[in-house]
């Protein structure tokens, strides 16, 4: 009853429409003030100042911190002539339930001596096209006409391809558009540039995309509440302006894609009212973790690779109904918070974050870093990897750098004060593999699960348990009260109640277990022991 009742306040202090506020497994706290879901707010509070149960204090302090609640309006989102700058830049469209045949090309330098210097060294041009794939079948819709690698001498090419292999691509493209009806080409490099996206659709006159144009057109589909979508709209924009300052004035003039001044100053006023709206959600988050700190929960932040098994692992430790892992890339956009219970009773907070992805451009992750910075703060990190994945190795160096520059940038950027939190390696779709890799095999401390089948849990759980005991500053301890006392209440609302056992020399007492920071048995002491 007493977690119930601890999760009812926590719900309450967030912004949440009262029915799931009611609801104890499943907040969203990306929900903000200011954004979508302003007048739910609103009328949530007013419901609460009505029927006397709000939590004043709480209310005060929010809306002294945010000033007078204004509405606003994200309708400025859709928007006629900012979509077709966008369009006519990143070939993509609001429209992603059309269907498309696409034929990737996955590019890569043919000599290892020159590929040494290139920021994927390490993973092999067939992974990369597996991992082009997946980003089409990321997509309803959008089929793989075909994939295949294609060496070159290098990347930089005004042409990308030299003239021997541009005819060979394009006998290929010839045959597929009768076979198939291909749509579009995929070249899977972070960007191209203006001119070889131009020359090779004029060459193949079919619409070429990008991988960042594709994690795009992904991350606008899976956005659906207001953080994910304003942060999706500041995404496109670097990508606009690069490829605007990219292309030459008659060439784009004689393309029809040359921004003209009207065109800069829509990108310009769309950029400043993104701006404002994301400064606003992020003052939002940083309240939000100020009384998630108040609220005393401990938080474990789950991260790891798109697809690595995050949200399956927190929807077996949460037995979660509502959480739905899928087998597409960019599958998560929000931090999601989910309630969970380690062995000890206590009570915790798993963060469900967006999944990282290597080779993508600066730029397009850089709004998406807010809200993993979030997972710096956490008292715990559990790094989800899927060990049946060829490239694990180099997925997990990747994650473990953006995690090092993440908590560098929390720390204002001084190296001496950015401390990660605690980190717990989870190898995850072990049900996949029958012998562990080797590179693998020699992480004694690592744990090995299978989050589909639920093996290996109750030792992951255990581990979290003990990092979040001392990472926290919690204890167990055994305590003796009185039998139906005022102090065994406070106990189970304050504290996390292990077991309570008669005590058998008196039998007004009782034995409580319990697991307390110093902070709360402090409190307890003021309380009852004066
Ligand atoms: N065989 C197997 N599949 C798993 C396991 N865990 C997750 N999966 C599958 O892997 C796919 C991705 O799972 P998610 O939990 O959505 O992965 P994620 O890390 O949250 O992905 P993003 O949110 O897209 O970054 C889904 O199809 C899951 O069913 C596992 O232990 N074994
Ligand atoms: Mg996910």
């Amino acid at each position: 009853m007493s977690s119930l009742r601890a999760w009812m306040r926590l719900a309450r202090s967030l912004p949440l429409p009262r029915t799931m506020a009611a609801m104890p497994c499943r907040f969203k706290y990306t929900q903000h003030q200011g954004v979508k879901g302003i007048r739910n707010r609103k009328s949530f509070y007013e419901a609460q100042m009505q029927a006397g149960q709000g939590d004043e204090e709480e209310g005060d302090m929010e809306q002294k911190e945010q000033g007078s609640p204004e509405l606003t309006d994200m309708r400025f989102l859709d928007d006629r002539a900012y979509d077709e700058v966008a369009g006519g830049a990143m070939r993509i469209t609001r429209d992603t339930a059309s269907s498309q045949q696409v034929l990737i090309l996955q590019p890569y330098v043919k000599w290892a001596a020159k590929r040494q210097n290139s920021p994927n060294s390490d993973v092999r041009p067939e992974d990369q096209l597996a991992e082009a794939s997946a980003l089409v079948h990321s997509l309803p819709n959008w089929q793989v006409a075909k994939a295949l690698k294609v060496p070159l001498e290098s990347l930089e090419k005004k042409t990308l391809f030299g003239s021997g292999k541009l005819m060979e691509l394009k006998a290929l493209v010839a045959d597929l558009r009768q076979e198939r009806h291909l749509t579009c080409l995929f070249v899977s490099k972070g960007t191209l540039s203006f001119a070889q996206k131009r020359f090779l659709e004029a060459e193949f006159r079919l619409p070429v995309m990008d991988r960042y144009s594709v994690v795009i057109q992904i991350l606008r589909l899976h956005a659906t509440s207001a953080e994910a979508r304003l942060q999706v709209a500041m995404a496109e924009l670097p990508y606009i302006w690069a490829q605007a300052k990219d292309a030459s004035v008659t060439q784009t003039r004689r393309q029809g894609y040359a921004l003209t001044d009207l065109q800069k100053e829509i990108l310009r006023t769309r950029e400043r009212k993104l701006r404002a709206e994301l400064d606003r959600v992020r003052r939002q988050r940083q309240l939000l973790r100020q009384k998630r700190k108040q609220q005393n929960y401990p938080i474990v932040a789950v991260v790891g690779y798109t697809n690595a098994g995050k949200t399956s692992l927190i929807k077996a430790l949460t037995v979660e109904d509502a959480l739905q892992p899928r087998n597409q890339l960019f599958a998560t956009l929000d931090v999601t918070a989910h309630a969970g219970c380690l062995p000890c009773n206590l009570e915790v907070i798993y963060m469900d974050t967006v999944g990282f992805m290597s080779d993508l451009p600066t730029g397009l992750f850089e709004c998406f870093v807010a809200t993993l910075e979030d997972a710096m703060l956490a008292d715990v990190i559990v790094h989800v990897q899927d060990l049946s994945h060829p490239c694990h190795a180099a997925q997990r160096s990747h994650v473990e750098a953006t995690l090092r520059s993440l908590a560098f940038n929390v720390a204002g950027g001084d190296s001496t004060a950015s401390q990660l939190p605690p980190i717990i390696d989870v190898y995850n779709k072990c049900d996949l593999v029958s012998s562990i890799p080797e590179a693998a095999s020699d992480a004694a401390a690592v744990h090995r699960i299978s989050a589909r089948s639920q093996t290996g849990l109750e030792h992951l759980l255990e581990d979290i348990e003990q990092q979040i005991l001392t990472s926290t500053g919690r204890r167990k301890l055994q305590m003796r009260v009185p039998n139906g006392g005022p102090e065994m209440a406070w106990l189970y609302k304050n504290a996390a109640v292990v077991e309570t056992i008669a005590d058998e020399e008196n039998p007004e007492r009782l034995m409580m277990h319990v697991v307390i920071s110093q902070r709360t048995l402090d409190q307890f002491k003021r309380e009852f022991l004066r």
